[in-house]
């Protein structure tokens, strides 16, 4: 569903190495949860998947379609929630809803039963006739969950999406991605909620300084640190060398 092979990114003209020579595979019907401390390069890889970051070296794919290559194609098969949404503020709920389902082209009579079903969900329905500007932050994290959930994506990405929202909003988004998984879709998240990663993913990545120190199944990450129990554990051990 989603390979990046040998991807690095530098900033300012090669001084900071954000990512280094990345390795991830993400297979359809997976959750997959991308951990690292404070400016290990979670959302520089992700901004590369998603193609607002070009890579210095290397290559994405998302179902075999390379990023770099065949932009508009992949962009079709994936959405994407930023950590810091910034939505259109002048618009109201629905006409941003309708906004996203004319960018993905989405056909009036999907749209409407999309857009029911996920404002059911995140009990925005009374809300969305209003300027999204009135919203709280938690409505407009909802919303552009909303919005990237209408093309029903084959890839899910989402950075830090639990960040500001309430228990409630949380627990439906972790179930909207389960479901997703059981259909064969994929989601690929980063966060610093361990126990949400050890809970939800079926597998793990954890990078630090921009490479990936540790990557598999729970169970597989356990194995090879024999003497941790938990994600914790594992996350400080590595991250702390
Ligand atoms: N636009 C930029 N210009 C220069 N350096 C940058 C830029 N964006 C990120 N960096 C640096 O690249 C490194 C990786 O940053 P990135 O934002 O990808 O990390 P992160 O894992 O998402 O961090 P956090 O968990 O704090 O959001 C950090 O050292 C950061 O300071």
């Amino acid at each position: 569903m989603l390979k990046l092979e040998n991807v690095s990114k530098s900033y300012n003209k090669g001084k900071i190495k954000a990512v280094d020579n990345v390795n991830i595979h993400v297979k359809p019907g997976e959750i997959f949860g991308f951990l690292g401390p404070n400016g290990a390069g979670k959302t520089t890889t992700i901004k590369m998947i998603v193609g607002l970051l070009k890579p210095d070296e290397g290559k994405i794919y998302i179902k075999n379609v390379d990023n770099q290559k065949e932009p508009l194609k992949a962009k079709k098969l994936i959405s994407y929630v930023p950590d810091n949404p910034k939505v259109y503020e002048r618009l109201t709920g629905i006409e941003y809803l309708n906004f996203m389902a004319d960018m993905y082209g989405i056909s009036k009579e999907i749209r409407n039963k999309r857009i029911r079903e996920y404002l059911k969900v995140f009990e925005l329905e009374d809300a969305v006739g209003d300027l999204i500007k009135s919203y709280s932050h938690g409505m407009k994290q909802k919303i552009v969950l909303i919005g990237a959930l209408l093309n029903d994506p084959e890839l899910f990405i989402l950075d830090e999406p639990m960040v500001g929202l309430d228990p409630k909003s949380s627990f439906k988004l972790k179930e909207i991605m389960r479901k997703r998984c059981e259909k064969g879709k994929s989601v690929f998240f980063s966060t610093h909620v361990l126990e949400v990663a050890e809970k939800l993913c079926n597998r793990i990545a954890i990078i630090n300084k921009g490479k990936i120190i540790a990557q598999g199944t729970m169970e597989e990450l356990k194995g090879q640190f024999m003497n941790e129990e938990s994600l914790e554990n594992i996350f400080l051990e590595l991250t702390e060398q």
